[in-house]
Order: C-alpha cells, then structure tokens, then sequence
C-alpha cells in the first residue's frame, strides 16, 4: 500500500469485519487495516488511531456505536488489556467457532490441505478459574511491593487480584503472600537495572488433590528473613505441601533460573488424571487446565485406537502423563524429554503407578529418535506434542522411516502444526482429521489434535 488512508490521532467511524487471531477487532479503512482491542466483527465504532504503520495500524476504541449480539460483558477491562483474556468480551460459544476458524485457515492457508476435516471445538462447561498455575510479576509500584499483570506487549505492571481464568484458591493465595512479603519489607525486582530482590511469584495447585507449590524466584541467593516468611505462607496458606526458592540473577524475560532450592517440604506436588497419580516438579511442564487436559487425553487415545500388542512412543513426554495415562493399554511406551527434571518425574510416575512397560530418558527427541531407529524400535503409533515452535524437521523424518500406523499430533500452536503437516505428507503420513480442544477459554489459545495415517497408496 502506497498511501495510508489515515493519521495517527485521528478519530473516525469504522467497521469491524473481522478478528485477528490474537482476538483483535480488524477494521478496513479503504483497505488498510486497523487492529482495534475489545472490537468485534459485525461493530460500528468510534475509534482512535494510536499507531501507524506501513502495512497496518492500531486504534483505541472509544465507543461502540453498534454492538455485536456475541458481546459479553466483561468484569475488568484489565483482562483485555494485559492478556489475560484477550477474548472475554466474547460469548463461550462464539469462542469455540473463532478457534475452529482459526484452525481451518492454518490448514487452508499454510498446510494447504483444504480437504482436511476439522470437528467443532471441545468447550468446557464452566470456561473460567481453570488454570492450575500462575506465574505473577512482583514490581514495586508507589513505594509498596504490588503483584499484578504486565499491560500487553510491555513491563509496564498493572496490578490485579483477580485473574478470572486462575483458580480463584490461586488468586486468593498470591494476595495472601503478597501481604506477607509486604509486612516483612521484601523489596521487590527492579528490571531496568537489574537491582531488588524478589522477580515472580509462581503458584501451582493440583486440581484434584489441592496441594500448593510456591516458588518464589528470587534474584539473589541470600534470603534475608526467609524462613520466617517461609513459616508464615505455611502457617496462612495450609495447602502449601512445597516453598522453592528458585534463582534467577540474569537480566532476562525467562522466568525462572537454573538453581533452585527447597525452603519448605517436597521439591514436588501430586495431582491426579485420568485415575493416575503423578508428581510434578517446578520445572516440570504440566497442561495448566487439568479438566481438559483430560478429554484431550482421552479423545487423542480414541483417535489412535489403540490395540493390546502396540508399541508407542511418546514423544516431548513431559513428566509422563500421556504414556503413563495409556500404558495398561499397550505392550510398550518409549518416551524422551529434554527437562532431566520432567524426565525423573515421568520414571517415579511410572513407580508411583506401579507401571513396568514404560521408560523415559532424557534428551531431544531429534537425538533420541535416530538412536532408538538404530536399535530397532518398532513403534505402530507415535504421539508428539512439543511445545510451541512445533517438530524438528529431521526429527520427522526419523520418525516417519520407523513407519508407524500412525501419528497423534498434540499442538498448541495451529501455525507451526501446520507447517509440520506438510512435511509428514512429503514423507508418506496424510493428515486425517483434525479435532481443536479448547484448553485455553478467554484466550485466543488453541490445542489441536490430528490423526495422521499411512498413505497406502
Ligand atoms: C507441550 S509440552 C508436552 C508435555 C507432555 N506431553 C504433557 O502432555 O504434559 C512439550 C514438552 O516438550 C519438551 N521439549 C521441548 N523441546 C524438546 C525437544 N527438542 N525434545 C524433546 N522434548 C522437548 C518440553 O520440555 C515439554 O515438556
């Protein structure tokens, strides 16, 4: 586009025509477009433009002139502004139709397999206070030490007490926390010079057992007061089965650090799925919805429609929990993991759930795969479900020579799952169906499982 039709500051009435799939409004004004927060398709507005760009801007919503049937109202607009819940201005059920469209346009677009079905979006029936795990900046705000959530694509912290999508025992015990540190003067994390002491409060809570894990990520090793404070979160918060003091001294957007150490109880909590028991550590990756966690389990085990005398391998395993979920139904699990913390949770899982035909080893599964090839693993089915950035492409090639039946595709990223559905296709695996779950309500995340088969002929 050669002429921008418009200037920053200035205020018009547009359209909205669409959605972006970070949940953003998308108007048209004569053909560039403008991405507005809390808009939505179908909307007359009075907008503001705040940015511009050469091939797109960003506009502030003044007042909705026209509003969409699909508008729900929303308890805070700081769930909008910071992230949290990009999409809670937005009905549940229009929400589950946004993420199926996302998904089918990956597929059109980038995977360019039009003829690919994709089954409506597995919702929850109470999409909110799901999440099992929270990781809170701590900054220093008018002098005091103030949790909250950064304002979207900044540092700048707004502070907040309740999250919406966290389960609310979460909520509650950050304040709680948040109070004790501030009674004991615990200075807070200064990014721009590197300087203050306590960065993030992270807090995981198992689902159905209740137990806590507080880790507090701290700059600086030397804890001054910490086992006071540590006795008076034990004392307030009597879920608490777990304190980590997690070190973090780099200048960096990484939560957590390398060193850690247990300043209360177990450096683990349990939580049950799917009727098993499992252990996880801090840095252990766990779904952070654990409710839905479990029917994307058991609809990717429907898809592979297992059999008594299979082989699997579970690839990207975390500590276990698909494997070991799907173990009694099969003859063997492989599984491997990068995280030697995750991988040491997968193995006491195993224990834990008296399991002998599963074993996990550390390593990246490009590395692992060729070995395990070479040693003549013969799986009949592979999960994968890595993390954002999708599969390694070598990797998928390996995989593909062991010539198993099929894939189960777990994704968190429709983009890069995309991507890897060509590269499956160039090495004899057609994709099949694909099912989105929605693990994520009020964001604009989306976890997709797809059923890749041998092409026979
Ligand atoms: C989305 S999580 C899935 C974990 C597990 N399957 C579950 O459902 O809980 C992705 C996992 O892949 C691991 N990972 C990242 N890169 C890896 C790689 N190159 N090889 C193996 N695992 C990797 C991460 O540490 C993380 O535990």
């Amino acid at each position: 586009m050669e002429i921008i039709p418009i200037k920053k500051n200035q205020e018009l009435e547009v359209t909205v025509v669409d959605l972006s799939y970070l949940g953003m409004g998308v108007a048209k004004v004569e053909g560039y477009p403008l991405f507005i927060e809390n808009a939505l398709p179908g909307e007359r507005i009075q907008v503001k433009v705040l940015k511009i760009g050469k091939k797109f801007g960003f506009g502030k919503m003044l007042s909705i002139l026209k509003t969409s049937p699909h508008r729900q109202t929303i308890e805070n607009e700081d769930l909008l502004r910071t992230g949290i819940a990009p999409l809670s201005h937005l009905q549940y059920e229009q929400q589950l139709k946004f993420k199926q469209e996302q998904v089918k346009n990956v597929l059109i677009k980038t995977a360019k397999m039009p003829e690919v079905q994709v089954t409506d979006t597995i919702g929850m029936k109470e999409p909110f206070g799901y999440r099992n795990k929270a990781q809170i900046p701590v900054r220093k705000m008018n002098g005091v030490l103030q949790t909250g959530f950064y304002r979207k694509n900044s540092h700048e912290l707004i502070p907040l007490d309740h999250f919406f999508i966290q389960d609310p025992e979460i909520d509650a015990a950050i304040v709680i926390i948040r109070e004790i540190l501030q009674q004991f003067e615990v200075k807070a994390y200064n990014e721009k010079d590197n300087s203050g002491f306590l960065r993030h409060i992270v807090i995981r809570r198992g689902y159905q057992t209740h137990e806590m894990m507080v880790v507090l990520v701290t700059r600086k090793e030397h804890f001054f007061q910490g086992e006071k404070i540590v006795q008076k979160i034990q004392e307030k918060l009597p879920e608490v089965v777990s304190i980590i003091q997690n070190i973090n001294p780099k200048q960096t957007n990484v939560i957590l650090g390398e060193q850690e150490k247990v300043l209360l109880g177990r450096s683990f909590i349990y939580d049950q799925l799917l009727g098993k028991t499992f252990r996880i550590s801090a840095k252990s990756f766990y779904q952070v919805n654990t409710q839905q966690a479990e029917v994307l389990y058991q609809k990717a085990f429907e898809l592979a429609n297992l059999e008594k005398s299979d082989v699997v391998i579970d690839a990207y395993s975390g500590i276990g929990t698909i494997g070991l979920s799907l173990a009694d139904q099969v003859a063997y699990v492989y599984g491997m993991e990068t995280i030697k913390q995750a991988v040491i949770d997968a193995q006491e899982n195993a224990k834990l759930n008296g399991i002998k035909n599963a074993e996990y080893v550390t390593g990246k599964a490009e590395d692992i795969m060729p070995r395990w090839k070479e040693e003549g693993i013969k799986p009949n089915v592979i999960f994968v479900d890595p993390p954002r950035k999708g599969l390694d492409q070598t990797f998928i090639e390996t995989a593909c020579d062991m010539d198993p039946e099929k894939f189960i595709y777990i994704s968190c990223n429709p983009a890069t799952m995309a991507r890897d559905l060509k590269t499956f296709a160039v090495n004899g695996y057609f994709t099949d169906s694909i099912q989105p779950v929605d693990l994520f309500p009020q964001t604009h995340h989306v976890e997709t499982i797809a059923l890749l088969q041998k092409k026979t002929s």
